[in-house]
């Protein structure tokens, strides 16, 4: 079966994010404080990277952030002045009611997908971008000149690590971050047991890499935590049970990973506090298909509808509790 959001043999297809600016001296976008803003959901691994690796810098008064609703409608992401909910907050900006606004205002011919994060620039009111991997590496780098000196140290993507980093990018992301949306969205059985098992087996080589460490790269956090983390997190609470990555879960499948896991959690306040157990069930079990400007359904999202089919009546499981152990 295919349709515009599976290629022909049934395998998710994702479309590449639109804007792909950077920040830099010299540049159409230079490091000030407080002219960019983050807007994010507490709900997506994807802007959750961009929210620890914020506050792991320490960026929390250079960068502000607003917080989206995790129950995404037929218009897409709405702030909390749309739709109500615990820690959902109203654009301060420019009272938008849906990220999809944010997009329009930076762009009225854009026709691709509002996601988030959203790096905004008050200053243009531009998107600056909106792709999380390249968001974490300016947050990394490009305030540190603000920073005091034990912030602008931190690196999670240093220099003699890089190849090295990279190389676990390459198979971490395909087989995990985006391997549990492949399992998640196939359209085919075929497509759906490859991709779980795709899963599965990387699992499997990433518990022999965490035994008995910390940190997946040497002794010292990277992005490469950040980026796994976010998964690792909704992997019990959503992925096992709505993307039937079921043949095994974390908290009794892999001890390692779990241990990291936790460790992350509760030793480090970057990890806890961007983490928001509510949200992330609330928008997985709850949300309806979003439609594009005009009352168009852009293709890609149709992704959603099957969250809307898989689980017609919004239940939002209790489990696992707790949603993550103690230490
Ligand atoms: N490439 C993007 C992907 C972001 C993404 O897919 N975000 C999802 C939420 S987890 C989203 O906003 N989807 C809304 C839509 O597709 O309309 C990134 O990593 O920043």
């Amino acid at each position: 079966m295919s349709n515009a959001l599976t290629n022909p043999d049934g395998t998710l297809k994702r479309p590449p994010s639109a804007f792909r600016s950077v920040i830099e001296k010299g540049g159409t976008y230079e490091p000030e404080k407080d002219r960019y803003h983050l807007y994010v959901s507490y709900a997506c691994p994807w802007a959750t990277r961009t929210l620890i690796t914020r506050k792991l810098k320490g960026l929390e008064d250079i960068i502000f952030i607003t917080v989206v609703s995790p129950r995404m409608d037929t218009n897409g992401w709405p702030f909390g002045s749309a739709n109500e909910f615990p820690g959902a907050e109203a654009d301060p900006l420019y009272d938008s009611k849906y990220v999809r606004d944010l997009y329009l205002l930076s762009n009225p011919e854009y026709t691709g997908r509002f996601t988030v994060p959203v790096l905004w620039d008050k200053k243009t009111r531009k998107v600056v971008n909106n792709e999380s991997a390249e968001i974490v590496r300016i947050l990394n780098t490009a305030f540190n000149e603000f920073l005091p000196p034990e912030k602008a140290k931190v690196d999670v993507y240093p220099e003699n690590l890089r190849a090295e980093i990279d190389a676990l990018h390459e198979w971490i992301y395909p087989n995990i971050n985006n391997g549990v949306y492949r399992a998640g969205f196939a359209g085919s059985q075929e497509a759906y047991e490859g991709a779980v098992n795709d899963v599965f087996s990387s699992l499997d080589r990433l518990e022999k890499i965490l035994t008995g460490k910390n940190y997946v790269v040497g002794d010292r956090l990277t992005e490469v935590d950040i980026r796994l983390w976010v998964t690792m997190v909704r992997f019990d609470i959503v992925y096992h049970g709505h993307f039937k990555c079921n043949i095994r879960n974390i908290r009794y499948g892999y001890p390692a990973i779990n241990a990291w896991m936790k460790n992350l959690y509760w030793t480090n306040t970057a990890f806890k506090e961007s983490t928001n157990f509510e949200h992330i069930k609330t928008h997985y079990y709850w949300s309806h298909t979003p439609v594009g400007r005009d009352g168009i359904h852009n293709p890609f999202k149709r992704w959603l509808t099957y969250s809307r089919k898989i689980n017609p009546n919004r239940i939002v499981p209790v489990g696992p509790q707790p949603h993550i152990e103690p230490l």
